[in-house]
């Protein structure tokens, strides 16, 4: 590479931006460790005529056209920014077609379809970096790729949505109401475009098959992980989970259990005394059991510009700095094999639960028989608040279960005549 390194940034939004902030900022820093200076030639967008938040100088031109990007000779690095998993596809295929390094943040695009770029990256000896992708501020990829090369990685577990980890904590913290919070995040640049990714956890569960991939060398299907977002989630369970010494938190798992991997996104407690509890707003956190050095634990901003800016960064550096092949994956293989998934349903966890009940006598003994019967065995059960007029609260604490006794305990118990709302059940750390 030369001693200027030309950059066309595919998207100039949050993330774009930040990225031209960082250089704009900390150029001259940048040169003194690489010995080279950055500079972005070209930034594509949709609309050449929106103002933008930053104005990345008259060095920069502006288009709406894709092909300036890989097709320009003097482009040594494409960095997707735009997010989406079609337009965005083409242009990294195209990128590397055409001989170019590329740096994204695009988790939807890796963990939906990722697998063929990996392996068009790895033949043609390209860079298909992505630390932005995961946990934004947080340096995970480039942990679980080196630092932690040496490690069998046993469990992973965090926080890997900062929307939905702003939204829970306004909830929590300022009794906020979940949709006054969400907008809130969206105006403060931590949502995707379309919000649903952040709230049905499926932005977490994209992030959550990046981190398999790296701890694992396993390519494990989106379509087949469990998902669970916090949609449903109301302040009466914000404030239960509390009064009982956790908080309610978006958390995205995958451990080996038998030499199978276990993965899933789901709302869960988490006793206030972890670490993991008291993680807020928009940051991330991941904790990763490592067999040779131990439990670890990152914490950092999951979104916004500059956090992820600097991740992109990250990756734009190393590639300049890369001597060799550039790993992509801290794998060998250039096609990653198939993960070997553990059921679903064989699960273990402990468990809350809230049931709306009619309050008469009875209930309680009615809803531990049937937990008994699916060998559900309960830890804490608590009739809480006076009747109302659409029944009482009780809720039962459980030691581990199975998540389909789970399942068969809430169909069965549901269809007793004094439950008077749908039963909640949320997972326990
Ligand atoms: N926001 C965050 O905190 C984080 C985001 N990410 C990821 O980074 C990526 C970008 O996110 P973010 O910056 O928030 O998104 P924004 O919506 O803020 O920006 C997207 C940019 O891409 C451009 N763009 C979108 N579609 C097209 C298209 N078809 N053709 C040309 N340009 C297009 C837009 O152009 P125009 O401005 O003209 O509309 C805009 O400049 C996504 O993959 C996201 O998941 C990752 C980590 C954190
Ligand atoms: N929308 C995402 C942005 C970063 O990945 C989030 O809220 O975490």
């Amino acid at each position: 590479m030369n001693d200027v390194i030309r950059l066309g940034l595919a998207g100039f939004g949050t993330v774009g931006s930040g990225v031209a902030k960082v250089i704009a900022e900390n150029g001259e820093l940048i040169r003194r460790r690489t010995g080279k200076r950055l500079h972005i030639k070209t930034v594509l967008v949709r609309n050449l005529t929106k103002a933008r938040a930053f104005d990345p100088g008259q060095e920069t031109s502006f288009t709406s056209d894709p092909s300036r990007l890989w097709a320009d000779p003097e482009i040594d690095i494409v960095v997707e920014l735009m997010g989406g998993t079609t337009t965005a596809y083409d242009i990294i295929e195209a990128s590397l077609n055409a001989g170019k390094h590329v740096v994204t943040a695009n988790k939807a695009l890796l963990a939906e379809r990722g697998r063929p770029l990996f392996q068009l990256a790895g033949e043609k000896g390209l860079g298909l970096y992505y630390e932005a992708s995961v946990a934004g501020g947080i340096p995970i990829v480039q942990t679980l790729k080196e630092s932690l090369a040496a490690n069998r990685i046993e469990k992973i577990v965090g926080i890997l949505n900062g929307t939905a980890n702003y939204v829970l904590s306004e909830m929590t913290t300022s009794n906020l109401e979940f949709e006054t919070a969400l907008e809130q995040a969206k105006l403060l640049g931590y949502a995707e475009a379309d919000p649903t990714l952040d709230i049905e956890g499926i932005d977490a569960a994209h992030k959550l098959i990046m981190l398999i991939r790296l701890a694992y060398g396993a390519h494990y299907p989106f379509e087949q992980l469990p998902v669970t977002g916090i949609s449903g989630v109301t302040s009466e369970d914000i404030r239960l989970v509390y009064e009982f010494g956790y908080r309610l938190k978006l958390i995205g798992q995958a451990r080996e259990v038998d030499g199978k991997i276990e993965a899933g996104v789901f709302p869960a407690l988490v006793k206030y005394t972890y670490l993991l509890a008291r993680v807020g707003g928009n940051y991330n956190a991941v904790r990763v059991e490592a067999n040779a050095a131990g439990p670890l634990m990152f914490s950092g901003q999951g979104a916004g510009g500059l956090p992820t800016g600097s991740a992109v960064l990250a990756d734009i550096l190393s590639l300049v700095k890369c001597c060799g092949k550039p790993d992509n994956t801290g794998f060998t293989e250039i096609a990653l094999p198939d993960a070997d998934i553990l059921d679903p349903d064989l699960a273990v966890a402990e468990h809350y639960f809230r049931f709306t009940v009619a309050d008469r006598p009875g209930v309680m003994a009615a809803i531990a028989g049937v937990m008994g019967e699916l060998n559900i065995s309960i830890a804490q059960a608590v009739q809480k608040g006076a009747p109302s007029g659409r029944g009482v609260p009780i809720v039962f604490l459980t030691h581990a279960a199975r998540t389909c006794d789970v399942h068969e305990a809430v169909r069965r118990i549901d269809a007793q005549d004094f439950i008077e709302a749908p039963t909640v059940h949320y997972r326990i750390l």
